[in-house]
Order: C-alpha cells, then sequence, then structure tokens
C-alpha cells in the first residue's frame, strides 16, 4: 500500500467561465510509506493546489487522489494526515497545550488521553516548558513548531506541508529542518512538502518533484540519495549534485536532468 497516489489527476478552477484557469493536468504521483516528497516549481504552478486535493480540501476535476489506499475524501474522514501550512494558523485564545489538543477534541479523545498525547508532542518538538504559553508569547519558529505538533498530534501516517518554515530566517529554518527529519524518521510518517527552495528540498527529501507553470505538470523527479542527513550532508558532492539536477530541470532542461 502506497501512502499517495494521483492518477491522470487535473483541476481546473472556474470551468467554462472567462476566468477558467487550468491548475493541473495528466499529475501521476506516487509515494510510498516514509518517504519525503518535496513539490517545487514556478509561482502558480499549482503545488498548493496539489497538496490540497491530497488533503481533499479541493475535488479534482479528473483523475484519482488515494491516501492512504482509500480515496481522498475517505482519509481525511479517517484523520489520515497532518496538516501545517506557512502561517502556523494557531488559535490565539487557546494555549499551546490546547491547541495541540484541538484534532484530538475533534476526534473524541478523553481529556486525559488528550493531555498525554499533547505533551508527547510537545516534548517531541521541543516544547514541553511552553505548554502553559499562548502562541502570542512565542517565536515564529516556536509557533511553527506547535502547528506541526499538532499536526502529528493523532499520529497521522502522513503530513502535509506547504512551505511551513517559508516565514522564518535560515538559522531557523534549518534547526526546523533537522529536527522535522528526526521527527519523520521516528514516527515513520510520510510526508509531502511545498517549497519555493531548492537546497531545503534537496536536504529534506527522498525526491524531488518538480513541476512547471500553467497547466502545471510534473516535468522531472529528482531522486536524492544523501549519505546521511546532517550538517555534513550540506557540504556533501551528492547534495551538491542534486541541487544542480533539480535546478536544471526547473530551467526547463529536463530531459538533461533525467540523465545527468
Ligand atoms: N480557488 C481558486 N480559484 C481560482 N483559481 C485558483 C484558486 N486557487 C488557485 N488558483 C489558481 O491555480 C493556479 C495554481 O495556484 P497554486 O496556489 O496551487 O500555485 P502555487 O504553485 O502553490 O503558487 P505559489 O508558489 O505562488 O504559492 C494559479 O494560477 C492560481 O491563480
Amino acid at each position: 500500500m502506497t501512502a499517495v497516489a494521483l492518477t491522470n489527476v487535473s483541476k481546473v478552477f472556474n470551468p467554462g467561465r472567462p476566468d477558467e484557469v487550468v491548475a493541473l493536468s495528466g499529475i501521476d504521483l506516487t509515494i510510498g510509506h516514509g518517504q519525503f516528497v518535496s513539490l517545487i516549481g514556478p509561482s502558480g504552478c499549482g503545488k498548493s493546489t496539489l497538496l490540497r486535493l491530497i488533503a481533499d480540501l479541493i475535488p479534482a476535476t479528473a483523475g484519482t487522489v488515494e491516501v492512504a489506499g482509500k480515496p481522498a475524501s475517505r482519509a481525511r474522514l479517517d484523520q489520515e494526515y497532518g496538516i501545517a501550512f506557512q502561517q502556523a494558523g494557531l488559535f490565539e485564545w487557546r494555549t499551546v497545550q490546547r491547541n495541540v489538543e484541538l484534532p484530538l477534541e475533534l476526534r473524541g479523545a478523553s481529556r486525559a488521553e488528550r493531555r498525554a498525547r499533547a505533551a508527547e508532542m510537545l516534548a517531541l518538538v521541543g516544547l514541553a516548558d511552553f505548554a502553559g504559553h499562548y502562541p502570542a508569547q512565542l517565536s515564529g519558529g516556536m509557533q511553527q513548531r506547535v502547528a506541526i505538533a499538532r499536526a502529528l498530534a493523532v499520529h497521522p501516517p502522513l503530513l502535509l506541508m506547504d512551505e511551513p518554515f517559508g516565514a522564518l530566517d535560515e538559522m531557523t529554518r534549518e534547526r526546523l529542518q533537522a529536527e522535522l527529519l528526526a521527527i519523520c524518521a521516528k514516527t515513520g510518517t510520510s510526508t509531502v512538502f511545498v517549497t519555493h527552495s531548492i537546497s531545503e528540498a534537496v536536504f529534506l527529501s527522498n525526491r524531488v518533484v518538480v513541476m512547471s507553470p500553467r497547466p502545471g505538470r510534473i516535468t522531472a523527479t529528482v531522486d536524492v540519495d544523501l549519505p546521511a542527513r546532517d550538517d555534513a550532508a550540506r557540504q556533501s558532492p551528492a547534495y551538491f549534485d542534486a541541487i544542480t539536477e533539480v535546478r536544471r530541470a526547473l530551467r526547463g532542461d529536463a530531459a538533461a536532468a533525467a540523465t545527468s
């Protein structure tokens, strides 16, 4: 069974109207369990749309979207995935702990279970001491970690992330990248990650999916095989080779990327 399987998926917004947009066309994508896959491409190429289709926040115009071997709509009801977006999207009037408890509340978990799970998740993202704080009392990076803890609270097998570190400074970003990889390794979570950063995509991913602008298509996939994903990996030849390959593919030199 695969984590995500999209077959010949297309998405047209406002079909038949003057403002019709063919956002995605002919998308085939299979993501195995435990894989980390990044989506990268120029602004407006449909990365967020693809993520929203997987999350069943919008329906596909054609094709099939399966998550954990079931239709995306069923997977949403079964909470098969967690979502974290660029804006952490925390509720200001809830403490950090109660923000993380929210998906468990929606699932009808008991108070004791919610408490225990939130504590476990906050420890995982290094925020155990901030459970009683409110979001406004945290830095941007800490808020993003709360959002990740919340996304993981129901132990979903899949994590969907849309530029979660986009608003952060480079140092915080690199730290959170390392933390995210450690969490995914520990929990076995599969991840689909949207980013504008080539280096971020390469550092995090087993596979980088490169998309072209309207209608958004997959033009290349670059497999990344780093010896390890630590600071030393950021200096390794494999890392720089993969960056070059993704950059070429983004420039439209897909054939060269596929054969290099
Ligand atoms: N709800 C909507 N109604 C109409 N058009 C939409 C809607 N959502 C997205 N689009 C269009 O679909 C296309 C893809 O948008 P999307 O947000 O998926 O791109 P993106 O690759 O995530 O862009 P960015 O990198 O700038 O975030 C764009 O042309 C956008 O205008």
